[in-house]
Parts: C-alpha cells; structure tokens; sequence
C-alpha cells in the first residue's frame, strides 16, 4: 500500500470518530499500519479533528520514530506501537473517551456479552485491564498501558481479532481492526453495544449473558470461514 493511502484512510478514521460522536475536542486517536514497510500513521497529538489533512498525520517506525512529518504524533502513540508489535494480526488501532465504553473503564468493569448486537461483533465480554500500579502510571505510562491489554489477552488467550477492543481501567477503550475503517467501525459497535449492556444492567442488574450457542451462531454469521452474512455464500 502507498503510504499516500494510509495517510488518507488514517485521516478518514479519525473524522468517522467525530461523525459518529465518539470524540470531543481532541480526545481520541486512530493510526493504521503498513505491515510491509512497518510504518505506522498516526494523528499528531491535540490537533482538532476540523483541521486535519492527510499531511498532517505523522508517520513513525514500529518503535515510535518519527520518520515524516513535522507534527508531534499522537501522545497515545507508545501503546498504539505495542499493539502493533504484540498482535501482529491486527491493521489499525483507535482510541476513544465515547461515553459509555469509558464509563464501563472508569467502573472497572467489563462489558459482558449481553445479546446478539455484542454477539455479531465481540466473540464474548468485552475485557477491562487491571487498574495500572503506581510505578506503571509514574514510569513508562503510555507504554504500560498497552501492555495491561496485551497481558490480558495473554494470559485469557483471547484472539485479538476475536474481540477487537479492551477497556483500560480507569480510562477509556481501545479498539483495533483489520485496517483503519474496521477499526473505527469496531469503535463505534463498542459504544452502542456499552450503551445497550449498560441499560440492560439498569434494568436488570443480574441480567445473564448470552449462551453459548447464541454467541457462536451470531458471531459465525458474520465472522470466519462459514460466515453467511450480507451477501456472503
Ligand atoms: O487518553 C487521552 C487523554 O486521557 C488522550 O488519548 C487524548 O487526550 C488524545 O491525545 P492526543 O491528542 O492523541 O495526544
């Protein structure tokens, strides 16, 4: 892929956030990656979503070197690049404060996988990390905070692309995809589904998750090699 491309569908995942309303001011970030070149795209740091181009967005290495641009990258961008390195699946990364998602994050709780809307995109809950200790938040914060994701789904062996978001304790979701639209899409299913989990808590406090047959029925429709979905097979 030209770099010209990504640049442009960086920028294009950044303004989804907007129009869909999961950002205000410049609270939030997207970035994509070129797996050939290992070069990464981000938006550059506090720029508002209205003055964005594509030249505007900064390119680094997989490390987090600036390697084009003249703008200071996103200052998410150290948890943007573990992502990277650690999942190697994955094609685009975007952060969001969206109302509900970040309200799950601040509570400290997960999103449990409710009903079918969750099922068609979240092969189960959706996780939330451990609070990040006082040295992590002191010392190599950005980069310990990428880390808190990618150690849960270790240790859970969950497949990033299975469930392509986590919410970061007392701070706000992440969400990845396989390039940089499917991962603003992903942002955006996240929050209607927090939406929809957090009303039906309301509702029913005890309400219980779908069972398993209903999430891999919907989940399957739509993801994998059986998929039906749309105008598939
Ligand atoms: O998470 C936060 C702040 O809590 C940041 O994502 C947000 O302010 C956006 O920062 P950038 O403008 O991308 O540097």
């Amino acid at each position: 892929m030209f770099l010209k491309d990504l640049r442009t569908q960086v920028l294009e995942a950044n303004l989804e956030l907007v129009r869909r309303g999961l950002v205000l001011y410049t609270f939030g970030n997207a970035s994509g990656i070129d797996r050939e070149q290992n070069l990464i795209v981000i938006k550059p740091s506090g720029v508002d979503y209205d003055e964005l181009k594509p030249e505007h967005m900064v390119v680094t290495d997989i490390h987090g070197t600036v390697v084009e641009g003249n703008l200071k990258p996103s200052s998410d961008l150290d948890t943007h690049t573990l992502l990277y390195r650690e999942f190697p699946s994955i094609g685009a990364v975007v952060h969001t404060h969206s109302e509900f998602a970040t309200s799950f994050a601040q509570a400290g709780m997960y999103i449990p996988a409710l009903g079918t809307t969750h099922a068609d995109y979240f092969y189960g809950p959706v996780p939330v990390t451990p609070p990040l200790t006082d040295a992590a938040i002191g010392g190599r914060y950005v980069h310990e905070t990428g880390l808190a994701i990618v150690n849960y789904f270790r240790q859970h062996k969950i497949d990033p692309l299975a469930v392509p978001a986590c919410l970061v304790n007392g701070h706000a979701p992440f969400c990845w995809g396989k390039d940089a639209q499917d991962a603003a899409h992903n942002a955006v299913v996240l929050e209607a589904v927090a939406k929809m989990a957090y009303n039906t808590l309301t509702l029913k406090p005890n309400s219980e998750g779908v069972s398993q047959a209903l999430l891999d029925r919907h989940y399957f429709r739509k993801h994998g090699p059986s998929a039906t979905y749309g105008q598939g097979q």
